[in-house]
């Protein structure tokens, strides 16, 4: 089997802080394939900063291992920096005056990437972001997405095999937070792993393939995506709207479908369904229980992972197991 681009072992990192001792990691082992994009969630405090640092060479782990392609964070520095590219959250460290192709050649030689097709390397590295518009403008003229997306073209100038990516649409509208989406799929295209933090959960979702969850710095879940939205219970949730006397809610209530909420307010009424799955049987008893009421109109929306989230948050809080960890 081929090397994974990260292999964490059993690592552990615990702070000092005054007398205290803050167990920021403890005993958190996962993997990332090449060219697979993995989710990293958790709450405040869970864990997420701290391994990434340690990921990118910026902090030492008091216990376990981690590997980038077999390279040790703690040992094999120039190899694990040369194949890791770091996008910390926030705006800093771009010089305002300079146009986006001044800074990003600016870092690509400060992370020693050679003048020779340096030139080809930029161009390759702007269009992959979507700046090559923009690319001799001023970067104080940006847009805080498009100063994000030069982030990342920095990140990535070195041509890592792994990038690092922390809360990348945070801020951004959301036309500019899907642009930065777009980027990081093609990123993934070329065969780049991606460990990307987010709180945003429609960037894990339009992106990744896994999810892992920290929870007070212990690995509370790693699962396929499709896995982690299954953790709701339920896949879609159905709204159905009408007048006059609400249906009997109870009277669709089956494996499959299990009633939310029914509102009533001045001769208008809104029935909450979660189904778990589409059945035959399900459609039949949805179609009985309003067979004799007026409806106006009825929606169907496929679960968020936000609300997948919620759920795994709560049950995490009252020491539940989510999902095993792989
Ligand atoms: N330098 C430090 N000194 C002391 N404690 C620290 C330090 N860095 C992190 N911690 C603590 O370690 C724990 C994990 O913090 P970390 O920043 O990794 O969490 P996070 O999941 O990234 O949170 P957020 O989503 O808020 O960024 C927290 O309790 C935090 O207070």
């Amino acid at each position: 089997m081929s090397e994974p681009a990260i292999a964490v072992e059993q690592l552990g990192r615990t702070f000092t802080d005054r007398r205290h001792e803050i167990v920021a990691l403890r005993d958190v082992s996962f993997q990332v394939g090449a060219g697979e994009i993995v989710g990293l969630l958790g709450s405040n405090g869970a864990g997420k900063t701290t391994l990434t640092k340690i990921l990118a060479t910026l902090l030492l782990p008091t216990t376990g291992t981690a590997r980038i392609f077999g390279h040790d964070v703690t040992r094999d520095l120039r190899e694990v920096r040369r194949m890791t590219g770091v996008v910390l959250g926030g705006d800093r460290g771009l010089y305002a005056k300079l146009g986006g192709r001044d800074n990003l050649r600016f870092f690509a030689m400060l992370a020693g990437v050679g003048r020779r097709g340096l030139g080809a390397k930029l161009d390759a590295a702007l269009e992959q972001v979507g700046l090559v518009g923009a690319a001799d403008r001023a970067v104080e003229t940006y847009s805080k997405g498009m100063r994000q997306r030069l982030h990342i073209a920095i990140g990535m100038i070195a041509e890592p095999r792994v990038l690092l990516l922390d809360e990348p649409t945070v801020g951004l509208d959301p036309v500019e937070a899907e642009r930065l989406r777009a980027a990081v799929a093609a990123l993934r295209d070329t065969g780049v792993s991606v460990l990307l933090t987010s709180h945003y959960l429609l960037d894990i979702e339009r992106l990744a393939s896994r999810v892992i969850i920290l929870a007070d710095g212990t690995l509370a879940a790693d699962l396929p995506v499709e896995e982690f939205a299954r953790q709701a219970g339920y896949t879609a949730t159905v709204t159905v709207r009408g007048t006059g006397s609400p249906p009997d809610g109870g009277a669709v209530s089956s494996p499959d479908i299990a009633v939310g909420s029914v509102e009533v307010t001045e001769g208008a009424w809104t029935l909450q369904l979660h189904v778990r799955d589409w059945s035959v049987g399900s459609f039949g008893l949805l179609e009985q229980a309003l067979a004799h009421v007026s409806v106006l109109d009825v929606s169907i929306e496929p679960v968020r992972l936000e609300d997948v989230y919620s759920h795994v948050a709560a049950r995490l809080a009252n020491g539940s197991q989510v999902g095993g960890p792989r």
